[in-house]
């Protein structure tokens, strides 16, 4: 299959989404990542609609991009002026982009109500834009936007206004499902008909309201589509665009189409993971090719299978996208989770060993009792060593008390702990307060601890998360806290369950600092 030009809107529809905002320095980072991972055009902004636009437009000029076309987006001119009189045309071709992509109507419903222009002047419009922007610009693009809909109402007028494009001068037209409700057959017949019509060649820019984004991309694809416009991790206007993070490896892996080379496509999960982080937004950890549990098993059966081949149970290998294979320990694993778990934390199991069997029950047990070792590793790390008799205590808690008190209703309530640590035989006895009873708990185990272990002093805690599990009993029912923590080298979690919300916390803590402990004597970093 011959090269597909992928077209990034990140930096446009993207932030047509609601939460998801980008500063122009953002927006410039953005730029680099995705043309190092060989997106060949990257739509930048809409600078007829703010300042913020403008300035990237100016800003990413100085910018050295290896191979990536910098797009600025915009629409038809207004009803009733020529092009040099439109404002937003003016502002395109005064941002100097490589490329620049106007949106026209394509569906006569839109004209009549959104312009409220009579048919033939919409082509006009469309016509002449495009006619002004080709004489000025390197290549223009036309969205046509509402394709699919306006082709489903008359498909002879939606025919017309892609025919005034091709007139104008369009490079590419881009067949746009902008309200998402399109199915994948409908795509593949209306392409079909396109074709026979036209002569330019043709993009697709899909929205996923129907959730078949990402399938129309494909099929339109495999209809004879040159480009198609996505955007990282499908962030877009209401419920999102076609996820280029699945478009890339479902185009290259799965239809052996040209569009970026092995190595780029091994930078998509850091490039997904980084446009987050600058979205300000976690990951979706269920996301196709990319998310955490992607090739995460869990069920005692896959994982035995996976091990013995890994396409028993993988669609591909997580690596093509630089993602990994991850095993899940829970009640529903089988000896082999355990044994994959163990061979992770460098722990060796034989699974006829009896200790496999025990470490098995444990778990069931626990998380029967309400435990959960999915975002626990360092707990269920912990537990193997204590089935192994490799646990080390390194130190001991005699007792603590968490006083939470409010003196006035318009006061802040106060929380204060006190600790007694035993360390090698010395008692270490520590008060603390915090923003809340188990900070103040947390920052007393640590004062008292870090006199004994002051690497513990790197120790931050990242994520909290209570959860009260279904009992029906109120208030005495069961909370499972999970707690994630980092250093400087790495984050991990532990977890902790009690009717007692301070209890469950007090155990996550412990969890953590021991975790913490034992893998600073085993990589043998310095106290
Ligand atoms: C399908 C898409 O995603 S298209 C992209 C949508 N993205 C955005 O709207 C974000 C950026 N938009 C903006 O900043 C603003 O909407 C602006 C600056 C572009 C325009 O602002 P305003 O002039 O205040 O117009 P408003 O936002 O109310 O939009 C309606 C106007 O757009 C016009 N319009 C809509 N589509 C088109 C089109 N394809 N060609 C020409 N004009 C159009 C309407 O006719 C209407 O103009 P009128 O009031 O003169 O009849
Ligand atoms: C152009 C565009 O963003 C759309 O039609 O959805």
């Amino acid at each position: 299959m011959s090269l597909v030009k992928l077209y990034d809107t990140t930096l446009r529809d993207g932030t047509q989404a609601e939460d998801i905002s980008f500063l122009v320095e953002d927006k410039i980072r953005i730029a680099h990542k995705l043309d190092e991972c060989g997106i060949h055009y990257i739509e930048g902004g809409w600078p007829g609609s703010n300042p913020k636009d403008v300035t990237f437009f100016k800003d990413i000029k100085k910018e050295k991009l290896s191979q990536a076309k910098i797009a600025a987006f915009g629409s038809t001119r207004r009803a009733k002026i020529t092009p040099d009189k439109d404002q937003n045309l003016r502002t395109l071709v005064a941002s100097e982009a490589d490329a620049v992509t106007i949106f026209g109507k394509s569906w006569d419903f839109q004209v009549h109500e959104a312009l409220r222009i009579p048919l033939e002047e919409n082509l006009e419009l469309i016509f002449d834009s495009i006619e002004y922007l080709k004489a000025r610009m390197p290549e223009v693009f036309y969205d046509a936007e509402h394709f699919f809909d306006g082709y489903k109402s008359n498909p002879e007028y939606a025919l017309k206004t892609l025919k005034a494009a091709e007139q104008g001068g369009a490079a590419c037209i881009i067949l746009c499902d902008t309200n998402g409700g399109t199915m994948p057959y409908e795509v593949a017949a209306i392409v079909e008909k396109v074709k026979a019509t036209v002569s330019v060649p043709l993009g697709i820019h899909t929205h996923n309201d129907g959730e078949c984004a990402v399938a129309n991309s494909i099929v339109a694809v495999q209809s004879g589509i040159v480009q198609v416009q996505g955007t990282i991790n499908g962030f877009g206007e209401r419920c999102g665009n076609a996820n280029l993070c699945s478009i890339i490896p479902a185009l290259k892996v799965k239809m052996g189409a040209q569009c970026v080379s092995d190595a780029q496509m091994r930078q998509l999960r850091e490039l997904s993971r980084y446009v987050y982080e600058l979205a300000n937004l976690a990951p979706n950890k269920h996301q196709p090719y990319v998310g955490n549990s992607a090739f995460a098993h869990k069920g005692g059966v896959h994982v035995s299978a996976i091990q013995r081949h890994p396409e028993t149970y993988e669609h591909m290998r997580p690596e093509l996208v630089g993602n990994t294979t991850r095993v899940l320990v829970s009640d529903l694993s089988g000896r082999a989770n355990i044994l994959a778990k163990a061979t992770e934390f460098n722990i060796n199991l034989d699974s006829k060993d009896p200790v496999t069997l025990e470490i098995l029950e444990d778990i069931k047990a626990m998380e029967n009792r309400g435990y959960q070792f999915e975002g626990a590793e360092a707990s269920f790390e912990l537990l193997m060593k204590r089935a192994l008799g490799t646990h080390r205590k390194f130190f001991q808690v005699v007792g603590f008390r968490v006083i939470d008190e409010k003196r006035h209703e318009d006061e802040q309530p106060l929380s204060e702990a006190t600790i007694m640590v035993k360390v090698g035989g010395k008692i270490e006895h520590t008060a603390a307060d915090g923003t809340g009873p188990v900070n103040a708990l947390d920052n007393a185990l640590r004062k008292a601890l870090e006199k004994f272990y002051p690497k513990l002093k790197d120790v931050k805690l990242h994520d909290y998360k209570v959860r009260v599990l279904p009992a029906g009993q109120g208030t005495a029912s069961s909370i499972r806290v999970l707690i994630e923590s980092g250093d400087k080298e790495s984050r991990w979690g532990t977890v902790g369950v009690s009717s007692n919300v301070i209890e469950a916390s007090y155990q996550a803590l412990i969890d953590s600092i021991e975790y913490k402990l034992h893998r600073d004597e085993e990589t043998g970093a310095k106290k």
